[in-house]
């Protein structure tokens, strides 16, 4: 059972897919959970409706309660937070960033001397338990602070400590990665409900079928590629479907789809640092 506090400077849809996946798992008790954001009450109040956390307006937020802060608003909106912060938190309160694109140096380089940093990258699945999660801690992080970190985001999926120069691909492959699998299961249904068949059914078949291929990579031995050779009977239908998958630039799609993600992470950071010409 995690003990500490932790607050969220955010209540968006990734601070409330973490919220959910933490009650859930029964790891952390709600009333250790405060949620904030800068005038949305009525979200707030939505937010401590379904969860049972406790909510506040972040200039209400008293910091002397928090162990670990987790950051969960809009990359653009960092400035004004790093500046806010720097006065407030100690150097031992732990600062978990959940934003896109922004690196832990830029970060304690605007915080006070020695601030213990953490960027992780979650997805949205952590609603359910099953975000696939990056974290890497900063320079001045105690490793005592990054396990207790990690534990609480085992709470909502696996967790993965990387490199710092890994996660913007880590962010292309994993943060955005749900919304390729959704995107999929659109195309799916669409062709499927062209057929005939109605989009519920379509779904779950849709849904199981990606289940059971995930569980296949995760608790078994063989490669993707064996495994997708075991499908493919020569002369057979998945050899006719890979072939149209390769012929309208299927593999090409998904290594650029996260190229394109990974790239606008690492343009990102340069936006904010003001050095993209035309940034916002
Ligand atoms: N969505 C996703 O799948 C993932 C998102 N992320 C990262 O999570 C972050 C949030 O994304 P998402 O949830 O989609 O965004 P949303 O726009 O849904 O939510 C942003 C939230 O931040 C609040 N907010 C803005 N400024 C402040 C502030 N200074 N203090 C406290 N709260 C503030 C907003 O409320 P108000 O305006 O009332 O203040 C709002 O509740 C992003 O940085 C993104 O990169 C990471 C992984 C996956
Ligand atoms: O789209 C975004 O920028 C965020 C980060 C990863 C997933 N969603």
């Amino acid at each position: 059972m995690i003990k500490q506090t932790i607050a969220f400077l955010g209540a968006g849809s990734m601070a409330e897919a973490m919220i959910s996946g933490m009650v859930e798992s029964g790891n952390i008790s709600a009333d250790q959970i405060i949620v904030t954001n800068r005038s949305n009450q009525d979200r707030l109040n939505e937010i401590n409706d379904k969860y049972g956390v406790r909510t506040v307006l972040k200039d209400d937020l008293d910091f002397s309660q928090v162990d670990q802060l987790i950051l969960a608003m809009k990359p653009k909106d960092i400035d004004a937070v790093l500046e806010d912060l720097r006065y407030k938190l100690n150097p031992n309160q732990v600062l978990v960033s959940v934003l896109a694109g922004i690196s832990t140096s830029y970060m304690e380089d605007r915080l006070n001397d020695g601030q213990e940093v953490i960027r992780v990258m979650p997805n949205t699945s952590s609603t359910l338990r099953e975000s696939a999660t990056a974290m890497c801690p900063g320079h001045y992080t105690d490793m005592e602070n990054v396990l207790v970190s990690k534990a609480l985001l085992q709470s909502i999926g696996e967790v993965f400590i990387i490199p710092e120069d890994k996660m913007d691909v880590f962010t292309g492959i994993a943060g955005s990665g749900p919304a390729y699998f959704y995107y999929l299961m659109e195309h799916i249904e669409e062709t499927g409900r062209a057929e005939g068949m109605d989009s519920k059914t379509l779904r779950e078949i849709g849904a199981q079928t990606l289940l059971g291929a995930a569980k296949m990579m995760l608790e078994g031995e063989e490669s993707p590629a064996e495994l997708r050779k075991k499908v493919t009977s020569p002369n057979g239908t998945t050899a006719a479907g890979l072939d149209a998958l390769e012929e309208s630039g299927g593999g090409d799609a998904i290594s650029a789809a996260i190229k394109g993600a990974a790239g606008r992470s690492k343009e990102l950071s340069k936006e904010i640092e003001g050095l993209l010409v035309g940034s916002k």
